[in-house]
């Protein structure tokens, strides 16, 4: 049962410092975050600020050097053990040898699946995110976004409630990712799932999210927490409504004070 109050990611006091042989890198400082379930929350702020290392820990691919994370009320390492994400990366990164529908399998197959159940779930998936008809397609036969769409429906073969998605149409042309992001909205909605969503684009964040967070160049630090005021129906063209702009410029202004923080 799903409960809108139940806090999926939860982070307290976070911090991450990589060592590296120039010397220690600081990515995230003192991140408090608490996301629930049900929220699209969008991670936005200059290169290098932390976002996917931010993602990388909620994944337990990154181990954080101070404070605690939770996943599910977990430790992000039992969290992982019981397949709570799908991961969704900035390439498509499906394997070039598997056709879709077996690239969707991958993981259903690490996680012992049966065959039968296999077959269900990438049927489902791949009608969720309207590729019906093209499993048997190797990935180069598809378009970028359409690869993207696989990828995303690789992530959801498994059922886990919580989506990690670092960048996932950056690479895309603008038409292109409008429609991919009216259609993960449509999905979202359907699914009821809990996105994290990494993007450099203030349309895009401000469009999709419930929750937008704004970070601070490196050591990458939140900035600003902004709840969305938009209805959860979005057409596109609330692109151009006056409450969309209204928090358009707010990130714009959490992403110029995280700016004037680093010369300071
Ligand atoms: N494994 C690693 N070892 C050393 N430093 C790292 C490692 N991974 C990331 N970093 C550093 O940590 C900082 C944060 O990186 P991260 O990839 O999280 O940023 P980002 O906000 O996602 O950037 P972008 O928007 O360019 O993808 C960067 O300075 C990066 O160089």
């Amino acid at each position: 049962m799903s409960n809108t109050n139940e806090s999926v990611v939860s982070a307290c006091n976070l911090g991450l410092t990589f060592h590296t042989s120039d010397g220690p890198v600081t990515a995230l400082t003192d991140v408090n975050l608490d996301i629930r379930r049900g929220d699209f929350v969008s991670f936005i702020g200059p290169s290098g600020c932390g976002k996917t290392t931010f993602l990388r820990t909620i994944a337990d691919l990154e181990k954080p050097t101070s404070g605690t994370i939770l996943v599910n009320g977990m430790t992000p390492d039992q969290a992982r053990r019981k397949g709570a994400y799908g991961y969704v990366f900035q390439a498509a990164a499906l394997y070039p040898w598997r056709t879709i529908e077996k690239n969707i399998a991958l993981p259903l197959e690490i996680m012992g699946y049966p065959a039968s159940e296999q077959k269900a779930r990438i049927e489902r998936t791949l009608d969720l995110v309207n590729l019906s008809g093209f499993g048997k397609k190797y990935p180069w036969q598809l378009s970028g976004g359409m690869q993207q769409r696989a990828s995303i429906a690789r992530a959801l073969a498994f059922d886990a409630d919580l989506l990690l998605m670092d960048e996932p149409f950056g690479a895309l042309d603008e038409i292109v990712r409008d429609h991919l992001n009216e259609q993960l909205l449509k999905l979202w909605e359907r699914t009821n799932k809990t996105i994290c969503f990494v993007t450099h684009s203030i349309p895009e964040a401000v469009y999709l999210s419930t929750k937008i967070v704004v970070m601070s160049p490196r050591p990458g630090r939140v900035t600003d927490v902004i709840e969305s005021t938009l209805p959860r129906e979005r057409p596109l063209e609330i692109r151009e409504s006056a409450e969309f702009l209204k928090i358009a410029h707010r990130v714009r202004e959490g992403l110029r004070a995280g700016h004037s923080y680093e010369e300071h």
